[in-house]
């Protein structure tokens, strides 16, 4: 076994991208990155994967500057000093934004900071966007969906931006919080702290406080939920 496989949490992103096939031969690939633990470690791994993995591919990161990112100087020092693509887009929308038509600040956020990623991607001849989505957006995610709307649904690994032909990958899926936070201790990149004011207090925060009690007593209780929504046995539904 080489350092490449040996390291857990590469071992795991390449697993997601040949298992649920999110990159093909000659893809462009865009990383939406926020400079927090998560998207990091994606653009970073994807980074590696190139180098070893038989398809060609590219991979370039995009920071979207709305206004609340803290100091970005030191960690694109170190992200360039890694090899890495990265660069930088400003638009200062963030301190405008509000309680707005019955929508959060944060929701408003999300929803632009997509807009302009895609936006950059379609005007640079990206086909792909990666998101940093991990194992616990995933099963927050399905866990919130029940119940909140009654629904099963879980995050995809692989889909379809709507209106245009880019797709959206999330080849951190299975990795969980705690290895992709030694994956960057180990790398020693010094993350941003964004500013924002508004990110407190999330209703994401209660599924995880629930999940949390789950696998004090069924521990692979995260990897399990995964594992469901690929399993899903259709005969025994309603
Ligand atoms: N400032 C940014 N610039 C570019 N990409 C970003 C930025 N912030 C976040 N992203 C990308 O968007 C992904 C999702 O972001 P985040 O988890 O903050 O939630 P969200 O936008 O509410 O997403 P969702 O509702 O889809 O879970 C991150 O993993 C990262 O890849």
């Amino acid at each position: 076994m080489n350092k490449w496989e040996s390291n857990v949490y590469l071992k795991k992103l390449r697993q997601a991208v040949d298992h649920f096939q999110l990159i093909k031969p000659g893809d462009r690939i865009l990383v939406g990155v926020s400079g927090g633990k998560d998207s990091t470690l994606l653009l970073y791994g994807l980074s590696q994967l190139r180098k070893v993995h038989p398809y060609n591919f590219e991979v370039e990161g995009l920071i979207v500057n709305h206004g609340m990112l803290g100091n970005m100087e030191t960690y694109l020092t170190y992200c360039k000093d890694l090899g890495l693509k990265l660069t930088v887009h400003t638009e200062l929308y963030a301190e405008s934004l509000g309680e707005e038509n019955g929508f959060s600040p944060c929701y408003t956020c999300s929803r632009l900071r997509k807009g302009i990623v895609k936006r950059i991607a379609l005007e640079k001849e990206f086909n792909a966007i990666a998101y940093g989505h991990t194992l616990e957006d995933v099963v927050e995610t399905f866990f919130m969906n029940i119940v909140k709307q009654g629904k099963i649904a879980g995050i995809p690994a692989l889909s379809q931006e709507s209106e245009s032909d880019i797709k959206l990958i999330r080849p951190l899926i299975l990795l969980d919080e705690v290895a992709i936070q030694k994956a960057i201790e180990i790398l020693g990149i010094p993350l941003m702290h964004d500013t924002c004011t508004f990110a407190h207090g999330r209703v994401r925060d209660e599924a995880e406080k629930v999940i949390q009690r789950i696998e004090e007593t069924y521990p692979a209780f995260s990897e399990q939920v995964v594992k469901a929504l690929q399993n899903v046995d259709l005969n025994r539904l309603l």
